[in-house]
């Protein structure tokens, strides 16, 4: 009987093994699962251990959201990744770069997943993961303290969110709190139907919108706006106030 369940079990492996081969996300950009070997070492090359959470790479909305880390200058940046699945997003930006990641999502497999990979790729000190409710009025996930955000509470210079519509729509204001005025969203799980609804919860934050679309999937960039009020002149004001 044992020897029976060892078969069944190096054959679930094995198929498992079978499914994911490196995957080419863009040039010098790849996913590699944890048992093969990097074709190109001077690429950057996210080794995942795939199968536990969403986020291997073989879906377009992944590898949108990877090539428009891809078109950005990270040097230095931290960045916050909400519905961080295995962390793919996160760790390629770091890999990019940035300074610090902070990963969130709702599944504790996921955050455990993402948590693991970032190891995998010996990333383990510069990025953290946690737990969150996903509602907007659900408690903030602390994400920002528990990563150490450089700045006031959640202040990221990037905002990576691949998740549905729904949450996307629902949690629009506190993705933006989160972000250092003229620092960047990437958005994506959305189709181009989606996209003018999503426009409308966003525009009034975000501008300079870059579109990626492969197949009905979107991804959109846009940079956080500088909604400060105007400083008032103090003569101006105690003329206000006369
Ligand atoms: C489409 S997967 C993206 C995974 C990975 N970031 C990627 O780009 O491949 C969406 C992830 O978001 C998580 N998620 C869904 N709704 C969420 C919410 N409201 N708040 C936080 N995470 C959420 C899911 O558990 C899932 O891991």
């Amino acid at each position: 009987m044992r020897q029976v369940e060892h078969i069944q079990d190096q054959e679930w492996l094995q198929s498992i093994r079978d499914s994911y081969q490196p995957a080419r996300i863009d040039e010098g950009l790849w996913i590699i699962p944890s048992w093969c070997q990097p074709e190109d070492s001077s690429a950057v090359n996210i080794i995942l251990e795939p199968g536990i959470a969403f986020g291997t790479g073989d879906h377009p909305t992944t590898r949108l959201c990877l090539k428009a880390l891809l078109s950005l200058d990270l040097s230095g940046k931290s960045v916050m990744d909400y519905g961080t699945g295995s962390g793919v997003l996160a760790i390629a930006a770091l890999k990019m770069g940035a300074a610090m990641a902070c990963g969130t999502d709702t599944d504790q497999l996921a955050v455990r997943a993402a948590a693991q990979n970032a190891a995998l790729n010996g990333l383990a000190g510069r990025f953290q993961a946690v737990q969150c409710e996903g509602s907007a009025e659900g408690p903030e996930p602390l994400a920002a303290l528990a990563c150490g955000a450089p700045s006031q509470s959640g202040a990221f210079d990037v905002i990576i969110a691949n998740i549905l519509q729904g949450p996307l729509l629902e949690l629009s204001s506190r993705l933006c709190d989160y972000a250092n005025s003229g620092g960047t969203i990437i958005l994506s799980g959305f189709l181009d139907e989606q996209w003018p609804t999503i426009r409308e919860a966003y525009e009034h934050e975000l501008e300079n919108f870059q579109v990626s679309q492969d197949g009905q999937w979107v991804a959109i960039t846009g940079i956080k706006r500088d909604n400060q009020p105007l400083a008032v002149n103090p003569s101006l004001q105690s003329n206000v106030n006369a």
